[in-house]
């Protein structure tokens, strides 16, 4: 019976493939005649409105062909589900839309309001659905079928109704390295979120492994494809905690048909202004520092110092009358000058500050009309020299390095304790790569001394590399050349027109400062659970997205099932969350395994306890392995198992901080020191229950000895 059924199906999806053959065909037919049609602002696929040259049907289906193309080749099939209507109509739901000859639709969208029965249809309401089929396929075969009967009251009985689950077969597959997509398989209070409008904030709320991050990336897909307009051309950004978990979610998109959604590490979301990576982690304790909000005083304090070393006397001669401003005079300009300009727009209103205060001292016998004094005074060697050193061009690297001098954070952190000064200045005077939160202070200070003027930010090979030989070419036209005007209203940041944020929880109030510069016109989808932050004061990073948030339209969602852990993991992890974070919000897990969790304890050895509790897990799970470690002890544990089992197991083991594993998931989890992760982590528990929630289907755990503090949380368990 399965088998005829599975034939039916297949020689629909051969159609839906020789339909897509057969358009790319001709595509390139019409192409190879030399009519260049195909080629859109974007993309390099033709968009409807675009091939004139190709009949409307033909470029559609082109169009699909193309982004086919772009779809993983281990995708799970481009036609996944069916929907068999009370009329008797059959529609089938794909990642994209296919229309046949007749321009009928062959395949349609899943994120078309046609297939929203799909996945909103259930037996009470049952959307004139009378069954929903989801179609497994690998590539182009179909390999299985499920079925849910919606409406047996329809009495339709030719209807044939097979397996027993699409979604249980998919949560059971063993992990991979990357994320899938979950298109064929979204619940009804996912769909909600997914399709809600765009406008304002949405707030997509929910336990560990409720589908936020999945939930929230369809969204992605589904804005771009019903507001393609808006969103292409104004962008839409992703923003997730790693690098690690971009490229574990980035096969997602493409999976889904798009491509077009810029995909960006919380530390490294400062790139457009900023060379950054974003890797760099600071201490818990610096991090935190450098993360809280009186770090925008700071900065403001800082970017208003005078440079180092800035003269504090100018003296010119002209015409053999001595002029001179003193210390007091050139603070005041300064002040003045700075109330109305960033330090990096600010130069050329200095300068006409500076000859102003000269020209009200300038003698009466001096005899010199305005304009000849000001262009005496702006060619004199000696007050150019001046300028140079009194208001230099500020890069916010250089500026944010002068906090490694511990008597300037003195001045300018008055508010932060000797201890946090102290800290402050020896993590940036250790100089290195900027850190993660060093990419929100540098993008506050860009945003308060301006930009770089453009030949200030490109080395220039007169001025600063040459010998002396060439330095005699350098002409005044050069010197002034650094004081071209900005534009004091340009700013220089890449704005967007969605800002997709996951794990908003550990959003800085620096960091949702760096964020809401990028879109100050956007709408936003915005993600998380306080019960897993590892910021130190949850309820703060609260208030900064009450902020974001303001007056806009907002909606919110909840997810409510945990569709990763078993229950006899999460059972265990809860009992953790609710003592971190007593309003916890705690989802209620769909599977149960029969496994209990393991609460191992390490003898003397505990790398060589952590290699054996690995090599377990590997022999019981088919998938990934990931071993949660405390920072402290990453490099260790790393060198052991390395060491350790055979190589093909190896590629199976990823070995991270728990911060690291945000957002992330393996099929065996071994969490090490779970007291040791608890101390190392400004989120303490909470963090600990982001690690015992990673696992798919196996826990263990391992303690250095018998009485760890953090088992004191399991109560009847320990
Ligand atoms: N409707 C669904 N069908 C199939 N799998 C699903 C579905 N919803 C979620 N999943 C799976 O559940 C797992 C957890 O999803 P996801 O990582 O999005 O959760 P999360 O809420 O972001 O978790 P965390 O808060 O821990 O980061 C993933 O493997 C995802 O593919």
């Amino acid at each position: 019976m399965i088998a005829a059924e599975i034939a039916v199906e297949q020689a629909h999806v051969d159609r839906v493939y020789d339909r897509l053959n057969e358009a790319a065909r001709s595509a390139r037919q019409v192409a190879s005649e030399g009519r260049a049609l195909y080629q859109s602002d974007r993309h390099s696929y033709v968009r409807e409105e675009d091939g004139t040259g190709l009949y409307e049907r033909d470029v559609f289906a082109f169009q699909a062909a193309k982004r086919l193309a772009t779809l993983d080749a281990e995708h799970e099939g481009l036609v996944f589900g069916r929907l068999d209507r009370k009329n008797s109509e059959t529609h089938y739901i794909g990642r994209i839309g296919v229309r046949d000859d007749d321009y009928e639709p062959l395949v349609i969208d899943w994120r078309a309001p046609a297939a929203e029965p799909f996945y909103r249809a259930t037996p009470t309401s049952p959307m004139d659905i009378v069954r929903r089929r989801v179609l497994r396929s690998r590539g182009q075969r179909v390999i299985g079928i499920e079925d849910d009967l919606l409406d047996s009251r329809s009495g339709d009985q030719a209807l044939v109704v097979v397996g027993e689950g699409a979604l249980m077969a998919a949560l059971t597959r063993a992990r991979g390295p990357q994320m899938r997509d979950i298109v064929a398989t979204i619940q009804a209070e996912q769909d909600e979120a997914i399709r809600a409008p765009y406008q304002g904030v949405t707030v997509i709320t929910g336990g560990p492994g409720t589908g936020k991050t999945v939930v929230a990336l369809h969204r992605a897909a589904y804005l771009l494809y019903s507001n393609r307009r808006r969103f292409e051309s104004g962008g839409v950004l992703v923003v997730g905690p790693s690098r690690v978990f971009m490229n574990y979610i980035e096969r997602v998109l493409p999976s889904l048909g798009e491509e077009s959604v810029t995909l960006r590490p919380i530390g490294a979301v400062a790139d457009d202004v900023v060379r950054i990576s974003g890797e760099r982690a600071d201490s818990a304790e610096v991090a935190t520092i450098k993360g809280r909000l009186s770090m925008v005083g700071i900065l403001k304090r800082l970017a208003a110092e005078p440079p180092a070393g800035a003269p504090d006397l100018l003296a010119i001669t002209i015409k053999g009358e001595p002029l001179i401003l003193r210390a007091e005079e050139l603070a005041r300009i300064r002040a003045d000058v700075m109330s109305r300009y960033r330090v990096n727009q600010g130069r050329a209103a200095a300068e006409a500050a500076l000859i102003n205060a000269l020209w009200q001292r300038k003698p009466a016998e001096v005899d010199l009309e305005r304009d000849q004094f000001d262009d005496l005074v702006a060619d004199l060697a000696t007050f150019r020299m001046f300028c140079n050193a009194w208001w230099p061009y500020l890069s916010a690297e250089d500026a944010l390095a002068r906090l490694g001098d511990r008597e300037t954070v003195a001045r300018v952190a008055r508010g932060l304790s000797d201890h946090d000064q102290q800290l402050l200045s020896d993590s940036i005077r250790a100089g290195g790569e900027p850190t993660v939160a060093d990419g929100a202070l540098l993008d506050e200070l860009i945003d308060r001394i301006g930009p770089l003027p453009e030949s200030e930010s490109e080395p220039n090979i007169f001025l600063d590399d040459a010998g002396d030989e060439v330095r005699e070419v350098v002409t005044t036209a050069d010197r002034l050349a650094t004081q071209r005007e900005v534009d004091p209203f340009a700013e220089p940041y890449q704005t967007y027109a969605h800002i997709l944020l996951d794990e908003a929880q550990d959003i800085t109030p620096m960091q949702w400062r760096m964020l809401r510069r990028r879109g100050q016109h956007a709408s936003w989808t915005i993600v998380g659970d306080p019960a897993q932050s590892s910021w130190p004061d949850p309820e703060e990073t609260q208030r900064a997205l009450q902020q974001v948030i303001g007056n806009a339209p907002h909606r919110e969602f909840r997810m409510s099932t945990n569709y990763r852990s078993p229950s006899e993991v999460f059972d265990l992890a809860a009992k953790i969350a609710v003592h971190a974070y007593p309003d916890a919000d705690l989802p209620k897990a769909v599977r149960s395994t029969g496994f209990d969790p393991e609460l191992r304890v390490a003898d003397d050895d505990l790398a060589g306890s952590a290699v054996r509790a690995v090599r377990d897990l590997l022999t019981v799970v088919e998938g990934t392995v990931g071993v949660i470690c405390p920072p402290s002890l990453l490099a260790m544990i790393n060198s052991a198992v390395e060491g350790a089992p055979d190589e093909q197991d190896l590629r199976r083991v990823i070995i991270v901080t728990a911060l690291q594993a945000k957002g992330l998931e393996y099929d065996g989890v071994l969490v090490v020191s779970p007291d040791e992760i608890v101390a190392q982590s400004p989120g303490g528990l909470r963090v600990l229950y982001v690690a015992l929630t990673r696992p798919t289907q196996r826990l263990i755990t391992l303690d250095r000895g018998p009485d760890a503090s953090w088992r004191a949380a399991l109560g009847a368990l320990s």
